[in-house]
């Protein structure tokens, strides 16, 4: 497939993953344009990825094959209500990586002949090792589903899914996610600090921990499950601490908070879209 150009509409966190992401799998930069309403990080960008940049959304739309959405749900009606009329009349396509924002209103907004993918991303893309799930509208074909596939894949795994409603779930879990992580080796590293170690052997006993389990559990054929049953000797420390999380209702906590997310996802669609 030929090399198309890619342009993202908001310059922030995510879009500097995935850029970064995509520079560093072999994309050119030169293919790459971005849009932002501070023009400091336009300029940052330029610095630091050598990517094209303006503050003017239509210049972006008007210089690429592919339209990526990265501006926040919040703004994304006045952005797509902008830059509708060119997205028309050069056929674009359009992919969204906003949370809770539905094809329905990104159609409605856009006008319902254009062709859509929206799809979720998570922030491990700057290090190529994202997740992202997609859904395709109906006026999206075959070229263009690769073509978005292609963006997402160049900066770790992507699948899609069946049903548009999935994405909430995907949300939670990928999306979401890594801040979850995150907030475990926070409190971890907190602890280890407490009982004596200094910052550096916490931190880098903590990343290491997290790489190596995510590592394992990726490699291994082995359920999470059998995989912490390995590390647990019976009377020993894993077990207590295991018992620790379990008596004080560790599941039913990360069960909560993926279910608020999930429906955080769905009352988004309903505050800030059409839905
Ligand atoms: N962060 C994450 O982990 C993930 C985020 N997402 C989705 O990605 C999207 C972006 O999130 P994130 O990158 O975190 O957000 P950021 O706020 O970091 O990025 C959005 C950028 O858009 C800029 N912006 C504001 N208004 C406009 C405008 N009218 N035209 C162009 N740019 C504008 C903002 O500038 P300023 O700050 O000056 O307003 C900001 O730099 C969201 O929709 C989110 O749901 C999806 C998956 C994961
Ligand atoms: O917190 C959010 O709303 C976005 C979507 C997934 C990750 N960050």
């Amino acid at each position: 497939m030929k090399t198309r150009t890619i342009g993202f509409i908001g310059g922030g966190n995510m879009a500097t993953s995935l850029m970064s992401g995509l520079i560093a799998s072999g994309h050119s930069p030169q293919q790459i344009w971005v849009s932002d309403a501070a023009p400091a990080t336009l300029q940052a960008h330029r610095d630091n990825l050598n990517v094209n940049a303006s503050t003017d959304n239509l210049k972006i739309v008007q210089e690429v094959d592919v339209v990526v959405l990265a501006v926040k749900p919040q703004i994304l009606r006045e952005v797509a209500l902008q830059i509708a009329p060119l997205v028309k009349q050069k056929d674009s396509l359009v992919v969204s990586i906003a949370a809770g924002i539905s094809q329905t209103s990104l159609a409605l907004w856009l006008g319902g002949d254009t062709a859509i993918v929206r799809c979720m991303p998570n922030t491990p893309a700057l290090v190529l090792t994202g997740a992202t799930a997609l859904h395709a509208n109906a006026n999206v074909n075959e070229e263009q589903k690769d073509l978005a596939e292609n963006i997402l894949r160049a900066v770790g795994i992507s699948l899609w899914v069946e049903h548009e409603q999935e994405l909430d779930a995907v949300t939670a879990v990928s999306g979401s996610g890594p801040a979850y992580f995150f907030l475990m080796m926070e409190a971890m590293e907190k602890t280890a600090i407490e009982m004596g170690l200094n910052e550096h052997t916490a931190r880098l006993l903590v990343q290491q921990t997290a790489l190596g389990a995510a590592k394992i559990a990726l490699e291994s054929a082995e359920s999470p499950t059998q995989l912490r049953e390995r590390v647990t000797s019976p009377g020993g420390t894993t077990q207590k601490a295991i018992e620790t999380f379990q008596q004080n209702g560790f599941s039913e906590l990360v069960s909560k908070a993926l279910l608020a997310a999930r429906d955080r996802s769905i009352e988004m669609s309903k505050q800030l879209g059409a839905d």
